[in-house]
């Protein structure tokens, strides 16, 4: 049985957490995002056009002895933002920190939209979502973490996100120094294949909390915090100067004073999100006015619990328990 651990590092505001990864042999090292909110490992690779690579390193399974093409199947992914990518599929050896997985299903761009060839410093994307959810067709295969479960001390991992510094994800256990106080468990709906999960309420500021079933997914792959509309509106309402600018597509307000913190309950526990944290980025370069950090989940049927919260805690991806715990730090 083993664990593992692997470091993370925040890209310019926290947009997104990139993570060290080998594939094949010898070893190819590339950086990707891990993204709890889908299921597809997948790379910038050498079947890719050269226009579409813009300073991203490229998976070449030509060169490496162990990969073994996976015939007839291909892959195609979209993320919430729009952005998009897809190709086919090799099996090959993938290790992440001292944990290796020896036929891990390695998915080689052909096609990737702007966004990811604008993003020079982000070579894919690693899903640790629940298999269920994977694009490979015509047989979906499983993630890197359904793939090394078995080996593991015990079935889950761990993410401790920073803000601007250095974090990590730790696989088959639960470091006692990465928190501090009680873990709060809740439990896990996996059934629309993501680590779903409800919240009892929130709180602005230094009120009690209100009573406000909030529905979700943790997602490490989306930057912010979204909520439902209601609740948005209702923490802004305290934020002074804070107005909706269709023009940056979200909440705006002055960059000081800091606002009130936001809170949210987990179970008969809660998680604070710093109001400094709402501070997302200024939106100008006299960083007058910043963008928040919590903006609304309309349209996508469900809150998204992204960066902007989990990097306030230390959160357990328990898939023995089916069960998400989180800690302050
Ligand atoms: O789909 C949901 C699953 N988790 C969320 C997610 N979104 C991305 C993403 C990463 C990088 C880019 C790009 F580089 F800018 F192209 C775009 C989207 N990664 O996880 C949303």
């Amino acid at each position: 049985r083993q664990t593992g651990t692997v470091e993370t590092d925040a890209e310019k505001h926290d947009v997104e957490y990139l993570t060290p990864i080998s594939i094949g042999t010898p070893p190819q090292d590339l950086i990707v995002d891990f993204d709890t909110g889908s299921s597809d490992l997948w790379v910038f690779s050498t079947e890719m056009a050269a226009k579409d690579i813009k300073g991203q390193a490229v998976y070449d399974p030509n060169n490496s002895s162990t990969s073994e093409k996976l015939q007839g199947s291909t892959w195609q992914i979209t993320y919430g933002d729009g952005s998009s990518s897809s190709g086919d599929v090799y099996l090959d050896t993938v290790t992440i920190g001292n944990l290796t997985v020896p036929n891990q299903a390695v998915e080689a761009a052909k096609k990737v939209s702007d966004e990811f060839t604008d993003d020079p410093n982000n070579d894919g994307l690693l899903g640790l979502g629940f298999s269920s959810i994977n694009t490979v067709q015509p047989t979906p295969q499983n993630t890197f973490f359904d793939n090394v479960k078995k080996n593991l001390d015990t079935p889950l991992f761990t993410t401790d996100l920073k803000h601007g510094a250095p974090g990590s994800y730790n696989f088959g256990y639960i470091d006692p120094a990465a928190y501090i106080g009680n873990i709060s468990w809740t439990p896990v709906d996996n059934s629309q294949g993501f680590w779903g999960f409800t919240s009892p309420g929130y709180a602005v500021g230094t009120e009690t909390l209100r009573n406000h079933s909030i529905s979700g997914i943790a997602d490490t792959g989306t930057t912010l915090l979204l909520l439902p509309k209601s609740i948005v509106k209702a923490y802004y309402s305290e934020v002074q100067g804070a107005q909706y600018d269709s023009s940056q597509g979200g909440y705006v307000f002055p960059c000081s004073p800091t606002p009130p913190d936001f809170v949210f309950g987990v179970n008969n526990g809660i998680v604070t999100v710093p109001g400094d944290m709402v501070l997302y980025a200024p939106i100008d370069s006299a960083n007058q006015n910043c963008f928040g950090g919590i903006q609304s989940d309309t349209g996508i049927g469900f809150s998204i619990f992204g960066d902007v919260a989990l990097k306030t805690s230390f959160v357990v991806f328990d898939a023995g328990g089916l069960q998400l715990g989180w800690a302050a730090k």
